[in-house]
């Protein structure tokens, strides 16, 4: 089936409405938390100003396919790797209950996450003020990273937190095939590609299940 591009403001709004059903108090939330992002954005780099007129196709939407996209009805742990302003992160903890982990290294990041999470009483959400590193490994039901790392170094660095289970959602943009294709053939096979909802010419890549220490880096 073809993917629908949502081209405007508007289709993307619609688009989140059809595939979430958010309540009243959910729109404002995601009305609020754009403020926030925007107003936060004159005093550090979260977002690029390029992206501020277009702010609920290219951060709203391009975080809520995600959520979208993990079909499984979990309430597990969400891990959201390098979560910056929060995208994709607070975008799905606005529109779902899943708790939700942000791992973020730069305090200033981590602030901003904070006071977005107390503002929107978003009881579910953790900000961890750490290097992924150096994080304590738990078990993830999903795994998201939005321009986190390449792909090689993204599941190296993570794959301690997966396990069979483990769903991981991977925006790649548009060179997701190659990063996959410079995979380990295990890891490879975790994995299909999705068609990004945003951009024509961006993809996702969807995978389910744990990848092994010991075959780490070995083909
Ligand atoms: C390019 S930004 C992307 C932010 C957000 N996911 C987005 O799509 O807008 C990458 C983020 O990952 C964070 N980061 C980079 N390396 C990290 C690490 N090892 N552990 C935790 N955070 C890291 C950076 O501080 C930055 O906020």
């Amino acid at each position: 089936m073809t993917t629908e591009i949502l081209t405007s403001e508007e289709a993307a709004r619609a688009w989140i409405g059809d595939a979430f059903a958010p309540t009243a108090a959910h729109w404002t939330k995601l009305d609020r938390f754009i403020n926030m992002l925007v107003a936060e954005s004159a005093q550090q780099n979260l977002i690029a100003a390029s992206t501020i007129p277009t702010m609920w196709v290219r951060h709203i939407a391009d975080s809520a396919q995600l959520l979208a996209l993990d079909t499984r009805d979990s309430d597990g742990l969400w891990i959201d790797l390098g979560s910056g302003a929060g995208l994709p992160g607070l975008v799905v903890a606005i529109l779902s209950a899943r708790p939700m982990l942000l791992v973020e290294s730069r305090k200033r990041r981590c602030d901003f996450l904070r006071s977005v999470a107390a503002d929107l009483a978003l009881a579910h959400v953790e900000v961890v003020e750490a290097p992924l590193e150096r994080v304590e490994t738990r078990p993830a039901a999903t795994i998201s990273a939005r321009a986190f790392a390449p792909l090689n170094k993204l599941l190296d660095l993570s794959a301690r937190f997966s396990t069979e289970t483990t769903h991981w959602l991977l925006p790649k943009g548009r060179n997701a095939v190659k990063e996959l294709a410079l995979l380990p053939q295990s890891w490879q096979n975790l994995f299909h590609v999705e068609q990004s909802r945003t951009d024509a010419e961006s993809q996702i890549l969807v995978g389910v299940g744990n990848i092994p220490a010991k075959q780490r880096g070995k083909r």
